[in-house]
């Protein structure tokens, strides 16, 4: 398992479903540490590359995470390899503490004698994580009587302690109150820097916040990238989200 960060380099990465081409010949870096912003309109490909490098569906092209190349690889052996995902709806066990979540999570990637050693006190990697999600007080809660937001602070922190290095995230704040938005925000700058992070989002006030670069996708292919500034400032992407009913985004941001 890789201890640092790594940079993700996809190369001509599709993707077809019955011969519909859903991603069409992506090209992607992303460098290491960074918090790439991946939008685009509905359907344009965002959660299937996402889907494509964890293993869910199969790809062609390479997508290399460091040195090692995630396609044609299992889902389980991806993950292994550092790659984390959160899905749009959060997946914990509602009925189990915060606290015994992240032991779940984090005994995936351990022996069973190390699990018992450490049973009765908290992990270090595991009480860092609860610190960095903001839920160390809340450690002995439910799961399912979590804020919205903090669920999905905890899925995250539940990738911390896998020690996934690659972390995709697929629109994370969306129901989020303006200061969850926020907390994920800050949130999402702590764990980047020694960990990539790849985040799907529709939010454009989030991204204009706390995007460092934006990858914007449409009809399967990058359609722009670069900064918030850049992309918002490009007039392709101003058109594919003006002709769109739900993209007031870039049109916007273009005074930017
Ligand atoms: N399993 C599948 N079988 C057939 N078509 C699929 C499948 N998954 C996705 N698609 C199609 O691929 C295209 C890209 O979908 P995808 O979910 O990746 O888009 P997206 O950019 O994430 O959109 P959204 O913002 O709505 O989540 C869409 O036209 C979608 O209908």
């Amino acid at each position: 398992m890789s201890e640092t960060a790594g940079g993700l380099r996809i190369r001509g990465l599709r993707v077809a479903f019955d011969g519909f081409v859903a991603v069409d010949g992506v090209d992607l870096d992303v460098a290491p540490g960074d918090i790439r912003f991946l939008i685009g309109p509905n359907g344009a490909g965002k959660t299937t590359l996402v889907d494509a490098v964890t293993g869910l569906v199969k790809a062609t092209g390479s997508a290399l995470f460091g040195e090692q190349e995630l396609l044609g690889r299992e889902v389980h052996r991806i993950a292994r390899l550092g790659v984390g995902r959160t899905f749009q709806t959060a997946a914990l066990f509602e009925e189990l503490t915060v606290l015994q979540n992240l032991d779940i999570a984090a005994g995936a990637g351990r022996s069973p004698w190390t699990m018992l050693r450490r049973r009765g006190a908290v992990p270090d990697d595991v009480a860092y994580a609860l610190e960095t999600i903001g839920l160390a007080d809340r450690r002995d809660v439910l799961a399912g009587t979590l804020a919205h937001g903090q669920k999905q602070w905890l899925e995250i922190g539940m990738l911390l302690v896998q020690n996934a290095r690659l972390l995709l995230l697929d629109e994370p704040v969306a129901g989020m109150s303006h200061e969850e938005r926020e907390a994920t925000g800050e949130l999402l700058g702590k764990v980047a820097g020694e960990r990539t992070v790849v985040v799907i989002e529709h939010d454009m006030d989030f991204l204009r916040r706390f995007a460092r670069t934006v990858t914007v996708l449409h009809a399967g292919k990058v359609l722009s990238e670069g900064t918030v500034a850049q992309v918002q400032a490009d007039p392709k992407v101003q058109e594919v989200y003006l002709g769109h009913a739900t993209g007031e985004p870039a049109a916007q941001g273009a005074e930017a």
